[in-house]
């Protein structure tokens, strides 16, 4: 007999429904709930890594009596793209997807965030549920209802909020995920400790191996508490009007640097570099005391998160920053803490500031 699972309450906030997160084993029968029944079609969105996990669910809800597609997407960072939304758009006109029908992302916080910008756009919006298949997908990029797509200029630049109908945490699903796409959502989930959640903290440095992979002691505990964090936040500010920017921590540098990896580096080792400048830019500002800062590099180590980025490019990371969306016309806005789970924000720092903060994290 399967644990029942548990069950994470996300509010509703901004006049959108309230809804659940599930984090357990055998989630799947939970599907044609959240479906409903004034669905007749439903599409389910699936990277090519996923393509017989996507059949599977695609045939079990055709069983089930609905007209049933599978859409197949590029894995990672290349399904977020506006060529790829088209082609979902194009395969939910071909097959009369109406308003009433409804879209299943399962994959990473890639798929889902393309996935949920497909079902924001469609008919101006039908609901869809996410089926989190990665470590980082669970804790942070399936919960809260930020959906997007890249563009040339930059990370996430095009999208909505659009909070799913449910989201169904399968355990088993990691089973399959490579060591450094877990690892990558570690990073995600130490942001959660430093910003909200000391306790995440101590249990991955009490044992930094185990962290690193499912079988680990705290694994269930470690995702529950960083959804837990998320969902908190979220509640209170869907739209980001305050609160929400404390879960960008490590993000303005982070998406500057995917971005000019073009995508190669996956974004929890982008974050994990990210906080380390945050937590410097911290100390710099005469904020955060050395031992918090310290703290980020030694732990993020520990999981094998990389803390150090190439030193020669910095004006080109500079200028990316300036489209981040936190930034003011043009003043620079950084989250950073003023102490251990006191996330706050920096507003347009000194240049020389953020050129000695680089400076830690230079490789
Ligand atoms: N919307 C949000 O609030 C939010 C939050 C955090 C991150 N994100 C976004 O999430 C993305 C990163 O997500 P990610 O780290 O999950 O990466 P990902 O979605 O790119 O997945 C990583 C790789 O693992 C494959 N994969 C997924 N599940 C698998 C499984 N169970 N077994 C084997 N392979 C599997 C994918 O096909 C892909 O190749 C970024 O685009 C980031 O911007 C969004
Ligand atoms: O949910 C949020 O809000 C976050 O900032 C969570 C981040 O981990 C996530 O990567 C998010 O997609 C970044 O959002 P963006 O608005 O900076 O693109
Ligand atoms: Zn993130």
């Amino acid at each position: 007999m399967t644990d029942a699972p548990t069950r994470i309450q996300v509010a509703g906030s901004a006049g959108t429904a309230p809804y659940e997160v599930l984090v357990g084993r055998q989630l799947l029968d939970e599907l044609p709930g959240l479906i409903g029944t004034r669905a007749q079609r439903v599409a389910v969105l699936h990277p090519e890594a996923l393509a017989s996990t996507g059949e599977a669910i695609r045939e079990d809800l055709a069983a089930q009596g609905y007209e049933a597609i599978a859409i197949q997407l590029p894995n990672a960072e290349e399904s977020k793209t506006v060529e790829v939304a088209a082609y979902c758009w194009k395969a939910l006109g071909q097959t009369n997807f109406t308003r009433t029908d409804v879209i299943v992302g399962v994959g990473g916080g890639a798929t889902t965030d393309l996935a949920g910008f497909v079902a924001a756009t469609w008919l101006r919006g039908v609901r869809w549920i996410a089926v989190p298949t990665t470590v980082l997908g669970m804790v942070d990029a399936a919960v809260g209802g930020k959906t997007g797509i890249n563009t040339a200029e930059g990370k996430n630049l095009v999208g909505a909020f659009h909070p799913p109908a449910g989201v169904l945490c399968d355990l088993a699903a990691l089973e399959s995920l490579p060591v450094h796409d877990y690892v990558s959502g570690l990073a995600e989930i130490i942001k959660a400790g430093f910003i909200s959640d000391p306790a995440i903290l101590d249990l991955i440095e009490a044992d930094p191996e185990g962290a690193r992979t499912p079988e680990g002691p705290h694994t269930s505990e470690l995702i529950e508490r960083a959804i837990r964090v998320k969902a908190e936040v979220v509640s209170s500010d869907l739209k980001e009007s305050g609160l929400r920017e404390i879960l960008n921590y490590g993000h303005t540098l982070a998406h500057a640097i995917e971005k000019n990896e073009r995508y190669n580096w996956r974004h929890g080792a982008a974050v994990a570099v990210g906080m380390v400048f945050a937590a410097e830019l911290g100390r710099i500002a005469g904020r955060l005391d050395d031992v918090t800062a310290d703290r980020h590099r030694a732990i993020l180590t520990a999981v094998g998160l990389p803390v150090t980025y190439r030193g020669d490019q910095w004006p080109k990371l500079l200028e990316t920053m300036k489209v981040d969306k936190k930034t003011r016309g043009d003043r620079l806005r950084f989250i950073v803490l003023d102490g251990l789970a006191r996330p706050t924000v920096l507003e347009g720092p000194d240049p020389a500031m953020l050129l000695a903060a680089h400076a830690e994290i230079a490789a």
